[in-house]
């Protein structure tokens, strides 16, 4: 909590303008964060200055890791957060390659899955990650990344956080998270909660201890419509102690997480928070 603030606060001292021409809004920018979260301890990196809806953002992760492509299969696992991508921006309205309601396109868990080969096969990249990790073998490129330049065209938004590389030390997995543009009021709200949870359950279905999260930011921004509420209500609040997050320990295997998981096999415990802040979302 204390770095997530300490970002906050270096932004809004420390931060420029850059005009950003996709949202056509202002955002006061910094580059390069570093964020550890210590999954050994089980100290749950969970915002306390504000109250931070966690399922939704473990929801997400989840369907990344099923390789959804479509705003209404996040919605069934509880999570909105991509209905303004997929149904209310005009550039992927426009685009040939949308396929509907509620499509949004070869994005992150499509590529995680199912990255296209030349010769029309697909690859696996998490399936080869769980089988190598379960067998005790880190390759040094055990690497999940959404990041596929040549469909760019063929998604509603760029991955994110794009990569995550997963280092396996004697028997403890750690793991290094790569994030090219953060929205720190709301977005890295939520991917610090996925890169917790996405290592203790990779850490889990392949028996293996979790160790630390180092999370690296490039371009950590906060938009205009933002920067009030963040700056004269959100950093006037003093945080909390970090709550833990307890994982149903019968999720044993990716076929587990791909099939009958659901947020009733998460729970926080000990969660104290101010309350609620609304923050405005660009599209
Ligand atoms: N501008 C922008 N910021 C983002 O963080 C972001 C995107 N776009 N597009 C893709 C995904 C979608 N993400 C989102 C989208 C919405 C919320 C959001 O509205 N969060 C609210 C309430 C969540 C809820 O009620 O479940 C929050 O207060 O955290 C968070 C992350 C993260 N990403
Ligand atoms: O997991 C996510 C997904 C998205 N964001 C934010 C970062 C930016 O504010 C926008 C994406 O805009 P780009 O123009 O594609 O950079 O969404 C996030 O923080 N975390």
């Amino acid at each position: 909590m204390k770095q997530y603030l300490a970002l906050c606060q270096r932004i809004v001292d420390e931060g420029v303008w850059v005009e950003n021409e996709r949202t056509g809004k202002r955002c006061l920018t910094v580059i390069n964060a570093d964020l550890n979260y210590d999954v050994a301890n089980n100290q749950f990196p969970l915002i306390t200055t504000r109250k931070s809806f966690w399922k939704a953002a473990i929801a997400e992760m989840l369907g990344y890791i099923r390789g959804y492509d479509n705003a209404a299969d996040f919605r069934a696992l509880g999570t909105k957060t991509w209905d303004m991508n997929a149904n209310d921006n005009a550039a992927w309205l426009a685009n040939p390659h949308r396929k509907g309601e509620d499509d949004m396109g070869r994005v992150y868990g499509v590529q995680g899955r199912s990255w296209q080969k030349p010769d029309g096969s697909t690859i696996d990249q998490l399936r080869k990650i769980i089988d190598n990790l379960s067998k005790g073998i880190d390759d040094r490129g055990e690497i999940l990344t959404f990041y596929n330049p040549g469909e760019f065209d063929m998604g509603c938004l760029r991955p994110c956080m794009h990569t995550h590389t997963f280092s396996l030390v004697g028997d403890t997995l750690h793991l290094t998270s790569y994030q090219r543009s953060c929205d720190v009021p709301l977005g890295l709200n939520f991917n610090q909660i996925q890169v917790f949870a996405l290592l203790a359950l990779v850490a889990q279905i392949t028996g293996h201890k979790p160790g630390q999260a180092y999370h690296k930011i490039v371009n950590a921004h906060i938009y205009e419509d933002q920067l009030e509420l963040m700056r004269d209500v959100q950093l006037k609040r003093e945080p909390f102690p970090s709550p833990q997050l307890k994982i149903n320990p019968e999720i044993k295997s990716l076929e587990d997480l791909e099939t009958w998981v659901t947020m009733d096999d998460f729970e926080v415990v000990g969660y104290q928070h101010h309350g609620p802040i609304k923050y405005p979302f660009s599209v």
